[in-house]
C-alpha cells in the first residue's frame, strides 16, 4: 500500500497570514502523524511565503515517520538547508522564480549531467532522492541514469483529465510507472490528488510507494476535520 505523506505548506500559509503562530505548524505535523499520516512533506520556496527555513529545522526535530523536503536544488540555500536538516527524503523540483506552484517535471535528458552531480551530493549525505517528472517514458528512462532512488510523477494532468476520461488520464502514468519499476526506481506521486481521483490512481499504478498530498487534503479538513480527512485519504489507498 502506498504511504500517505501530508504536505503542510497550506498550514504555514494560514499561519503566516496573521504573522503569529496560529496554527502552530509543529503541532499540526505531530497531529497529522497521530491521525495516521505516514510522512510529512514541505516545499520551502525562496520567498518563504509558506514554509520558512526555520520551520524545516523545527519539524526535523519532531517528525517520527518520514520527512520529505521538496524544492529547487538550483538554489544553493535549498541545498544547504537539506544537507543541514537531514530529512529522510529530498524531492528535487525544477521550480522557476515567481511561479504560483509547481507546474512541470524535470527535463531529465537536457539536465542529465547536472542531475547526476546534484543527486550524488544528497546521496553522499545519506538522503534518499526523488526527482519530479512528467509521465513520459523517455524522461523516466533518463531519470534512471542520474542515480536517483525514486521519481515523483507530477499528477496535475491526471487530476485535470480524470473528470473527462479517467482511462485516458491514467494511461501515460501506467506506462511511466511500468518503465520506472523495470528500471528499479521507486515511485512517488503528487500534485492535485484528492478524494475523488486518488483511489483510481493508487489502484492502477504498479508499485506506487508514496503520495504527497496538501492542497486538497487541507481544504477537505475544513469540512471533515483533520483526523477524519487523513483517515479518508488512507482509506482511498487501502
Ligand atoms: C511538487 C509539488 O507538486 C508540490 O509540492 C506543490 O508544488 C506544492 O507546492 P505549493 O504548496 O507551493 O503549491
Ligand atoms: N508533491 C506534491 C505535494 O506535496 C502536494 O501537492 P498538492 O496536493 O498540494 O497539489
Amino acid at each position: 500500500m502506498a504511504r500517505l505523506s501530508v504536505n503542510i505548506n497550506k498550514i504555514a500559509t494560514l499561519r503566516n497570514s496573521r504573522g503569529g503562530d496560529n496554527p502552530n505548524l509543529v503541532q499540526v505535523a505531530k497531529d497529522c502523524e497521530r491521525f495516521g499520516a505516514e510522512g510529512i512533506t514541505v516545499h520551502p520556496r525562496p520567498d518563504e511565503r509558506h514554509i520558512r527555513y526555520q520551520d524545516v529545522f523545527d519539524l526535523k526535530k519532531i517528525v517520527t515517520t518520514e520527512f520529505n523536503i521538496e524544492g529547487n536544488c538550483q538554489e544553493q540555500k535549498f541545498i544547504d538547508l537539506v544537507l543541514a536538516s537531514q530529512p529522510e527524503q529530498v524531492t528535487l523540483v525544477p521550480d522557476v522564480l515567481g511561479q504560483i506552484t509547481s507546474n512541470h517535471g524535470w527535463d531529465t535528458i537536457a539536465n542529465q549531467q547536472y542531475l547526476k552531480e546534484i543527486i550524488a551530493v544528497f546521496k553522499n549525505a545519506g538522503i534518499r532522492v526523488s526527482i519530479f517528472v512528467d509521465p513520459v517514458v523517455e524522461m523516466v528512462e533518463a531519470a534512471a541514469t542520474t542515480g536517483t532512488h525514486r521519481i515523483e510523477l507530477y499528477t496535475e494532468a491526471y487530476a485535470h483529465n480524470y473528470a473527462v476520461n479517467k482511462e485516458d488520464a491514467i494511461a501515460p502514468y501506467i506506462k511511466a510507472a511500468e518503465a520506472a519499476h523495470k528500471l528499479g526506481l521507486g515511485i512517488n506521486a503528487g500534485h492535485d490528488l484528492d478524494l475523488q481521483n486518488l483511489q483510481y490512481f493508487a489502484q492502477n499504478i504498479p508499485a506506487l510507494d508514496e503520495v504527497s498530498i496538501g492542497h486538497a487534503l487541507i481544504s477537505d479538513a475544513l469540512y471533515y476535520g483533520l483526523e477524519n480527512t487523513i483517515q479518508m485519504y488512507l482509506g482511498k489507498l487501502a
